[in-house]
Formats: C-alpha cells, structure tokens, sequence
C-alpha cells in the first residue's frame, strides 16, 4: 500500500536549514568526528597540532555528512515506509531529490579537497572509500541484500578513529586498526537491538535486517555473542600495552552493563529492553572513547 508520503514524495516546500541539517545525521556524525579526534591523540604523545585537527574534523565530518545526505536521498521510498523515518525532509517533501544531490555533491567535494590540501591524500583516500562503503556499497546494495548488511557496512562507519589517526602520521598502525575493530563488533549490537525494537518497521519496508530473515529470537542471540566478542576485543588495547588501567577499568565496567542488557535481552527482556540497550550501545561507544583519551594524557 502507498503512504501519504511516498505520494508526496515529489511536492516541496521551502526548505529551511533544519531540513538540511537532518539530512546529515548530525548525532551520529558528532560520535564519528569524537572517535576521530581521540585517534588523532593516540596517535602522538604531544598535542595534536591544530592545523591538523581542524581540517581534519571539517574534511571527515563534511564526507560523513554527504554519505548520511546521500542515505537519505537513496532511502527515501523506504524510509517513507517506516514510522521512524516518515518524517524526513525526502519523504516528507520538504527538500527535492535534486537539491539533496547538489547538497551532498557540494559538502562531499569540499571535504574532499580539504583534507588531500590540508591534511594528506592518505587520508582523504581513507575517508573517500569510507563514503563509498556506506553510501553506495551499503546504502545501495548490502541494505537490499542481505542480513549481514549492517556486518559488513559497519566498517565504513568504523572507519574514522583510523582516519584521525592517518591525518596525524601519514600511515596505517597496528593501534588505529584496533580501534577499528571496536567499532565494528560494537555496531552489531548497537543496531540490532534498534532492529528487534523496530522489527515490523522492516518487515513492513521489506529490508532483509536479521530480525526480518531468521527472527526476534535469533537475533537476540547474535546480540549476546557479538557483545560477548565486543569484550573479547575492548579487552586487547590493554594487552597490548596501548592503554593503561584506567582504560581497563573504565572499559570493563562498560562493558559489564552491555553484556547485563544483552543477557536481558535474550533471557528476560521487558517491552523496553531492545531500545534500552540501543540507547545504551551510544552512551557506550561515547564513553569508551572518551576514556581512551582520559587513559591517553592521565
Ligand atoms: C552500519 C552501521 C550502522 C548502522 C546500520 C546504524 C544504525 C542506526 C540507526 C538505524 C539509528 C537510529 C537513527 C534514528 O533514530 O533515526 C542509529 C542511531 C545512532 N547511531 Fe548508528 N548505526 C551504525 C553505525 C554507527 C556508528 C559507526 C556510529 C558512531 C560511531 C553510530 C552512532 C549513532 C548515534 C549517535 C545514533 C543516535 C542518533 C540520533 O539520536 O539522532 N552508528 N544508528
Ligand atoms: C566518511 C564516513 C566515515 C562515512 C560514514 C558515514 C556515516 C554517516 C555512517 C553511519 C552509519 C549509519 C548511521 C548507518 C545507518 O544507516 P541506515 O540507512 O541503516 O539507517 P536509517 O534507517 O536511520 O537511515
């Protein structure tokens, strides 16, 4: 059946800056450029000089937000299906498909230049394949494809710690992987658990999310073991001399209270628990990179 939106899909209004602003998730871009900063200051034991880090921060956040704009251009039929995502400016009318393309070519091609004259072509290649990976590998294909979409996507959202780290020394280090790494076994959770709250969503817009394709209750399982696997991996910062103890203990108490939500989740969960441990997975991944940079100068 079509909604109201998808009929409206093509009728705009004045679009207004807000419009603009939402079409570059601006949440989520903050939590990406804070994951870049703290690479950038593990990646040397003296201050980050500021003519790195601010074309750096503007070059990376510009070409996350033209791969979030050009999420929302390619998703707007679907996300006129779902009760979360209606209310978008695509779905909703209020921005044209064309100016949200012009948009996202516009910031994109900034971010670009920024950061091969300001930083290092290392980097804006990085950042490049980034907005590649999710804009069109996962955004255009994966999504479609299959329930490992948001598996294999994560890396690019995983990307920016290594991306922070490139800009400050011009190489890819074992330590920037690392961080990488947490990203990635940390997204699973992190969506997932949206995914089982919002499961008809999907089902409704026909995106194969794993709720969709194997059910609530298998997927609750992947939940636990990748946070059990997301520990596992928090873990080897700390054996490898990269952090001390206050990342040590800062990460396992993290930790602990994810793996508490994963097991209620899966053995006692409430109508709440799936959003409740989403809405944790962001305050998780905040801290622990804050607590990373703590670790770092303390
Ligand atoms: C493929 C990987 C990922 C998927 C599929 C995913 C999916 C989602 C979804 C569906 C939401 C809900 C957005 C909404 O309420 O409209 C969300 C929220 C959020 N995600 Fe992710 N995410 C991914 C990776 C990441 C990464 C790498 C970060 C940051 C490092 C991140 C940070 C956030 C934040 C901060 C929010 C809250 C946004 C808000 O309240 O507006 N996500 N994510
Ligand atoms: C250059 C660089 C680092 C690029 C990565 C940029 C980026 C914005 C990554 C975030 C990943 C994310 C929010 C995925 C959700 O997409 P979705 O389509 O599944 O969620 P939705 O339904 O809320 O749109």
């Amino acid at each position: 059946m079509e909604s109201v939106a998808t009929k409206n899909i093509t009728k705009t209004r004045n679009a207004n800056w807000r419009d603009y602003l939402e079409l570059t998730k601006p949440r989520v871009v903050a939590l990406l450029l804070l994951t870049a900063v703290v690479g950038m200051c593990l990646a040397t034991e003296e201050l980050v000089s500021l003519n790195v880090l601010v074309p750096a921060l503007i070059g990376i956040g510009l070409m996350s937000a033209a791969a979030a704009a050009i999420n929302h251009l390619v998703d707007r039929h679907i996300d006129a299906k779902m009760a979360r995502t209606l209310r978008r400016p695509l779905p909703q009318g209020n921005l044209s498909p064309t100016k949200v393309t012009v948009f996202a070519a516009s910031i994109g091609a900034i971010g670009f230049v920024t950061l091969y004259a300001w930083v290092n072509p290392l980097t804006a290649w990085l950042t490049f394949a980034s907005m590649v990976g999710y804009a069109v590998i996962y955004t255009m294909f994966l999504k479609r494809a299959t329930p490992q979409n948001i598996v294999i996507g994560g890396l690019a959202g995983a990307a920016p710690p290594l991306l922070g780290w490139t800009a400050v020394t011009n190489e890819i280090n074992a330590p920037a992987v690392l961080l990488v790494m947490i990203i990635f076994t940390w997204t699973p959770p992190h969506f997932w658990a949206l995914a089982v709250h919002r499961a008809k969503d999907y089902a409704r817009a026909e995106i194969p999310m794993l709720p969709v394709t194997h059910g609530i209750d298998f997927t609750k399982t992947c939940i636990f073991l990748y946070t059990i696997l997301l520990t596992v991996v928090c873990l080897m910062p700390f054996l490898i001399g990269m952090t001390g103890m206050i990342y040590l203990v800062g990460v396992s108490l993290l930790n602990a209270i994810f793996l508490a939500y994963a097991w209620k989740l899966k053995y006692a969960p409430s109508k709440k628990t799936a959003f409740n441990m989403f809405a944790f997975s962001i305050w998780h991944l905040m801290l622990l990179f804050v607590i990373l940079l703590v670790d770092h100068y303390v």
